[in-house]
């Protein structure tokens, strides 16, 4: 089971420029997460601090329920990878492998496991190509698949849509209605309004510097709710 993440007078700034404001707010256990907002409005810090990769002020708790595995996987942004880099999609995935020696060989079962991840974002045919001979969006593919290698309780996505076709988005619909019914709290950045109208369970937060609101899809991303949200200084 997912945790739940209580967020108290969270704020954060780089230098001089206050990224965000203090802020409270609880995101539910198994909740599927969805971090909206104007560009530069401070979604991808949000995330960052969750992951304690930013530093900020406030209190972040991650609420683990008894029995899970405190484990939290990460989807970043694809970030590119070089043709030439003699990478295979495996051993990229294996990477994330905790148990694993850092010179001792792979185990059987982490290679069959891996397999499965890949199998579950359509990813398993193509494990003995490089990394950097895949598509953008197929890349993000692979990086949810190594994400999930742990079998984490929380998995925090940063634009998991990026660059995917109709097949890619197919699979990462599926993957993410699996990982809710398993119980998973899934916190993720994401940019497609319409995409995000078709997550029934989701949960939208709008950010731009400070909390804006919060609800379901239907009612924070109603067509009369959008220009005041995404653009508002264009709105006033
Ligand atoms: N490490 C950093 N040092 C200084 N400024 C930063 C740093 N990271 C982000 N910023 C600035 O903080 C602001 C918020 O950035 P952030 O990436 O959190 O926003 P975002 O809402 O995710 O934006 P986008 O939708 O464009 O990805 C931006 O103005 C950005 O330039």
């Amino acid at each position: 089971m997912g945790p739940s993440i209580e967020v108290k007078g969270l704020s954060l700034r780089y230098g001089n420029d206050q990224i965000l404001h203090p802020f409270n707010h609880q995101f539910d256990a198994g909740g599927c997460h969805v971090i909206m907002g104007p560009n530069g409005g401070g979604k991808t810090s949000l995330i960052r601090s969750v992951l304690g990769l930013t530093p900020f002020e406030g209190e972040i708790s991650i609420h683990w329920p008894q029995g899970s595995s405190g484990k939290i996987g990460y989807v970043p942004q694809a970030a590119g990878f070089e043709a030439s880099l003699p990478l295979t999609v495996m051993d990229f995935v294996l990477l994330n492998c905790s148990q694993r020696p850092l010179f001792g060989g792979v185990k059987r079962t982490d290679r069959a496991f891996a397999l499965t991840q890949l199998e579950r974002v359509g990813m398993a045919d193509k494990a003995k190509r490089r990394m950097g001979q895949l598509s953008g969006g197929e890349q993000q593919r692979v990086l949810f698949a190594q994400a999930l290698l742990d079998n984490p309780d929380l998995i925090v996505l940063d634009e998991p849509a990026t660059g995917m076709d109709k097949d890619g988005l197919r699979y990462l619909d599926q993957l993410m209605m699996d990982l809710l019914s398993e119980g998973k709290t899934l916190l993720m950045v994401h940019h497609d309004i319409r995409a995000v109208r078709r997550l029934e369970q989701a949960r939208v937060h709008v950010i731009n510097r400070r909390l804006i609101t919060s609800g379901h899809p239907d009612t924070v991303l109603a067509p009369e709710n959008i220009e005041n949200l995404f653009h508002p200084e264009e709105a006033a």
